[in-house]
């Protein structure tokens, strides 16, 4: 199957947490890890959440730079990268920041099972990509981007989205920020959650790179396909 080459950054506590056990967004990393992402972002073809994130944090997935974004309009490209939100159910709200803040494309993908009147109205917005009958069938969704011309994908979660791509097997690097504090709570969201892998199925990685940055350490890796395990 063809896909883009995908990536994952996020940002977690020093005990894996991605958020509180509120669901709410929490500042985890500093500045020079946001200017990072900004740079990640801008340069990406496309931006990549999961509905529960949009519903938690609202997030624009703008890039921030004037001069990143002034650096995509000089290269023929959108100011923003394509924004795209996996949402089953169209329960996207009309009113996200997705569609409020920054020029460029949005992209929906939903499943069949979507409401046609609620996709009718996000229609309006943003192009909607039908992949999976109940749910978002995530192999299907990455070979349609890349049909539509999606080289490289920048996931930024959350926790249910992050398994899907993993345990998928359509991840091929993650980078994730771990910042000086704990979070706790069994419900609060860690980089993946979802179902999680029984023994013979782990995923095994390379660390690609260690570097520490302001009060915490960014962590690079690959994720190792069967044939490099
Ligand atoms: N620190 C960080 O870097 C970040 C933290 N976060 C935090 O993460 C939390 C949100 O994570 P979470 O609640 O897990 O939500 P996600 O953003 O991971 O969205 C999950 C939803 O995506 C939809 N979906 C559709 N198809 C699939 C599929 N095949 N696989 C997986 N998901 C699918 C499902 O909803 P449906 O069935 O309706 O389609 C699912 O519930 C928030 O607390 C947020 O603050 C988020 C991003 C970054
Ligand atoms: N890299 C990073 N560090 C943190 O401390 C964070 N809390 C996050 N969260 C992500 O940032 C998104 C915000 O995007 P916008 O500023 O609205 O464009 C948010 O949705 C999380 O994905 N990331």
């Amino acid at each position: 199957m063809e896909r883009p080459f995908v990536f994952i950054n996020s940002a977690m506590s020093a005990d894996g947490k991605i958020s509180t056990k509120e669901r709410k967004q929490v500042r985890i990393s500093g500045q020079i890890d946001f200017n990072r992402m900004d740079k990640l972002r801008a340069g990406s073809d496309a931006v990549m959440v999961g509905i529960g994130t949009v519903l938690a944090d609202d997030p624009s997935l703008t890039v921030k730079s004037a001069e990143l974004k002034e650096e995509r309009i000089s290269s023929g490209r959108d100011e923003n990268p394509a924004r795209i939100i996996v949402d089953s159910k169209a329960r996207t709200p009309l009113d996200a920041d997705i569609f409020k803040k920054g020029k460029g494309k949005r992209i929906i993908i939903v499943s069949e099972s979507a409401p046609a009147d609620k996709v009718d109205l996000l229609k309006e917005q943003a192009i909607i990509v039908v992949a999976g009958e109940e749910n978002v069938d995530l192999k299907k969704a990455m070979s349609e981007l890349k049909n539509q011309g999606i080289e490289r994908l920048m996931i930024e979660g959350g926790a249910t989205l992050n398994w899907g791509m993993i345990s998928n097997g359509l991840v091929d690097e993650f980078y994730t920020f771990v910042g000086n504090l704990i979070i706790g709570g069994k419900t609060a969201p860690t980089f993946t959650d979802g179902e999680g892998f029984t023994e013979k199925d782990i995923q095994k990685l390379e660390l690609i790179d260690a570097e520490k940055m302001e009060e915490g350490v960014l962590l690079k890796w690959k994720v190792l396909a069967n044939s490099e395990k």
